[in-house]
């Protein structure tokens, strides 16, 4: 909202006066940061702002001052109050009056004398609690002045969650009351994105408070805060919390210079992956950092493993004790709070957590983030690594990338999504909720490019959200645009500019790791031409595939270097939604719900999970290249067929993917309902003769340990089978290493009379048809390892072979 000068101003200079003392005086900083001040500017002239800054930004001051100096009580949304505890705390160090609302036993008093405290003022006769936190709650609102001074509840800031708001009673009542008497200063939403169902965390509770606000809150201003929106998620947060027009986003670079960004890859690694993670930890003792994981079993061996290998040794150097402790769902609030406070103290020095862990933690000196296993979206890798560097000294981020992982997530990001209440059993919720599982493969899928790139990764990380090094911000929109809702960003704001220069060495590429990035890469394309990997594609090795996806099969599953790859109309056409919604309407999404897609040479088809003990048992390897061996009992069922496609595929009959992004090709493949590429089943080993990147990947494998190292370490996988459809690194596969884009369609016809000429059969293209059938995701073959000093033992492997199996 444009501010007008005169009076506006006046009055604002007025504020800031008053703002800055308080800054100084209450909060011990000497200026404000980024976007703090605007944000402050726009709420204290009564109007909605968005602000977007980086984790460890300073959000939290762009409510907290203002509702410091302001008369009345600050709402804060946040979507987990026992994460929050932290900012209390800080606050009531400060002398701020804050408080939550929980259910917890353990705050309950205080709750009922906070409830005293707004239902006094907010309309309500409260209970005529006094406690020993001094709020009084004798009856009468503040024109009765009830304590003799206070004209506003004595409390500050007000910290609920979106569900507890939701379900209305004395609460609603309160705060209605309250802001009729204009004691509301401000509604603060705080991780913003998770009222989007564009963004990574969609909450339904949060779906809710526009309705709240327009209900109760009437002329109330609202600040949301998010660390991650892309324009499309930042346009739906402002539509679903009723912004006024015009309402401004405040947006900082989401670069985070001091953090080093770098990738490695599990399925790569020699010596195993914990022993990588050991020697991480190892030169960074006495650091503070978080390991996250995604399954509880994998935190608890984890902190196990590495106690381990690191307690010993640190007692020995006469150092202070390593110690790393987990840190889960499944735990007790006891054990967590200790967990969080022992981190906080330094007495822990790693937490191997899930990613509930650090959210509202504010520990300025997180010296690395490690994400063990592959991050579910980029917001969630941003947000979490985000938590290293708060203090602005460096700090490293490390992805370790595994292929087991991107299956288990490929797998999850089908599940259906929950529905508001109101939306169940609605055309508009199934909708919805089909929507919600392609935004959540695309959001895996850029993880994995991500991942998979050959280039500057902080590059990668900023262009996800919008901002184009060197690019002005109009070209910036532009270039986003093309590439759909999921990297589509605030291209229009000037803040999106970002000098060609940024990363300076500070990632694993730019830093003068190159060479162990292309070898890694290249490792895992010559595992997957082998046939022992799930086969989607390794980005920048594969070829490039055209966006459009239309049948025909161009082969390849790669991404151009600096390109997403992702094509989000594509999928919406293949899941049928382009032209109005896909005529399935059974509610789920449009594909199988399966991890288990096997490729077989004519096609995919689909099997809802199996036992896991079953799918160890198959033989493999001696398929010719069939990927996963089928048990009996698997092998003929569900066949394709055209009523197993989505509509779109049906309708079009589309024959191949023609490639993408990883994850994408994946579910390319499935409403193909053929191999990708036209490549489909396998067929052995790839012509090395015909490919000079399948000729390295097969002159790696040749060497007898390297297939001793391939078949048993890999992806720290446990009970895996990992198989795949035979995928050979194509031609383009060494075109795309040069730099070259995909050969056009006259190139390839060249190509392929060039081929028969030469008396090469073309190679296949690689299909990309997912195989993976589980993920322990965990880290038990290598603990394994450790403990016992003996590697997994290898599974029989054929030519061209299928399965895989780690332990
Ligand atoms: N103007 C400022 N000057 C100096 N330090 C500041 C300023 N504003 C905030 N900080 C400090 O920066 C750190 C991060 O702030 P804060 O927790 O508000 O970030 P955030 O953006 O809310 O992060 P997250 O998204 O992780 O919750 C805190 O230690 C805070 O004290």
């Amino acid at each position: 909202m444009a501010h007008r000068g005169g009076v506006a101003d006046v009055l604002w200079e007025a504020r800031r006066e008053k703002l800055l003392r308080a800054l100084r005086d209450v909060f011990g900083h000497q200026g404000f940061r980024g976007k703090q001040e605007e944000a402050m500017r726009e709420v204290s002239s009564g109007h909605d702002a968005l602000v977007v800054m980086p984790t460890g930004g300073g959000k939290s001051l762009c409510y907290q001052l203002p509702a410091v100096v302001a008369d009345g009580v600050c709402v804060v949304i946040s979507p987990l109050i026992a994460l929050t505890e932290d900012q209390l705390r800080g606050l009531y160090e400060k002398g701020v009056e804050a408080a939550s609302l929980t259910s917890s036993s353990a705050s309950r008093s205080r709750a009922a004398a906070v409830m005293d405290d707004i239902l006094a003022y907010g309309g309500g006769s409260g209970s005529g609690h006094s406690t020993k936190e001094g709020v009084t709650s004798e009856k009468g609102g503040p024109n009765s002045r009830a304590d003799g001074a206070r004209a506003a509840p004595k409390i500050k800031l007000l910290y609920v969650t979106p569900e507890k708001l939701a379900k209305g009673g004395e609460l609603t009542t309160a705060l209605a009351g309250l802001a009729k008497r204009g004691l509301i200063s401000l509604l603060a939403v705080d991780e913003a994105h998770c009222v989007s169902t564009w963004g990574h965390d969609f909450r339904p509770a949060y779906l809710e408070l526009g309705a709240f606000r327009k209900k109760h809150l009437k002329g109330v201003p609202c600040l949301a805060l998010t660390a991650t929106a892309t324009e499309e998620v930042c346009a739906d947060i402002k539509k679903q919390l009723g912004f006024r027009e015009g309402s401004r986003v405040l947006k900082t670079s989401f670069n985070r210079a001091e953090i080093h960004l770098s990738v490695h890859y599990k399925d790569a690694m020699d010596g195993g992956a914990l022993e990588h993670l050991v020697g991480f930890l190892r030169e960074r003792r006495g650091q503070s950092g978080i390991v996250y994981c995604h399954k509880r079993d994998t935190a608890e061996e984890l902190a196990k493993a590495l106690n381990r290998a690191l307690r010993e040794e640190s007692l020995l150097d006469g150092g202070k004790a390593f110690l790393a402790m987990p840190y889960h769902g499944k735990m007790s609030d006891h054990d967590r709070t200790e967990a969080q406070a022992k981190f906080m103290s330094g007495e822990v020095d790693v937490i191997a957590g899930s990613v509930a862990f650090g959210m509202g933690v504010d520990k300025s000196d997180v010296r690395f983030v490690v994400h063990w296993d592959l991050p579910k979206s980029m917001e969630g890798l941003y947000q979490e690594l985000g938590r290293a560097g708060r203090d602005g000294s460096k700090a490293v981020s490390v992805v370790y990338h595994s292929r087991e992982t991107v299956g288990l997530l490929a797998f999850l990001a089908r599940k259906p999504r929950p529905l508001a209440g109101k939306e169940k059993g609605t055309e508009a919720g199934r909708k919805r909720r089909r929507r919600a599982s392609l935004k959540a493969v695309k959001a895996v899928d850029s993880v994995v490019a991500y991942c998979e790139k050959q280039g500057c990764r902080r590059k990668a990380l900023l262009a996800h959200f919008g901002e184009v090094p060197g690019a002005p911000a109009a070209a910036a929109a532009a270039g986003q645009k093309k590439r759909g809702p999921a990297t589509a960003s605030a291209g229009s704001s000037k803040s999106s500019f970002v000098p060609t220069d940024i990363c300076r060495g500070t990632c694993d590429w730019c830093g003068g790791e190159r060479e162990r990035i292309k070898t890694d890469l290249l490792k895992l394309a010559g595992a997957r031409a082998g046939g022992g990997w799930m086969g989607v594609g390794v980005r920048d090795l594969g070829g490039r595939a055209g966006a459009s996806g239309k049948g025909g099969g161009k082969g390849g599953g790669g991404a151009p270097q600096d390109d997403s790859g992702w094509d989000a109309k594509r999928y919406y056409r293949l899941a049928g939604e382009e032209d109005g919604g896909s005529s399935d309407d059974s509610g789920q999404c449009p594909w199988p719900l399966s991890a288990t897609k096997r490729t077989t040479g004519t096609g995919w088809s689909g099997s809802r999970p199996r036992r896991k003990e079953k799918r160890l048992q198959t033989p493999s390897g001696s398929s010719g290249g069939r990927g996963v061996a089928r048990t009996s009992s698997e092998a003929g069922k569900r066949p394709a067929s055209a009523a197993q496609k989505p509509p779109a595929a049906r309708r079009s009959g589309a024959g191949g993917s023609g490639g993408g992004g990883a994850v994408a090709d994946l579910f390319a493949q499935m409403f193909s309902g053929k191999g990708s590429g036209g490549g489909g089943g396998g067929k052995g080993m790839p012509d090395a003769t015909a490919n000079p990147s399948a000729a390295a990947a097969a002159k790696w494998r040749e060497k007898p340990d390297r297939q001793q190292e391939h078949r048993s370490s890999g992806s720290g996988g446990n009970s895996f089978v990992v198989g795949g459809v035979q995928a050979s690194s194509s031609g383009s596969t060494h075109k795309r290493k040069s730099g070259q884009h995909e050969a056009g369609p006259q190139q390839q016809q060249h190509r392929r009379r060039k081929d028969a000429a030469d008396g090469h059969h073309p190679s296949p293209a690689p299909s990309l048809a997912p195989t993976l059938v589980s993920s322990g995701g965990g880290v038990d073959g290598h603990l394994t390892r450790r403990a016992g000093g003996e590697r997994g033992a290898p599974a029989p492997r054929g030519n061209g072979g299928g399965s895989r199996r780690a332990d």
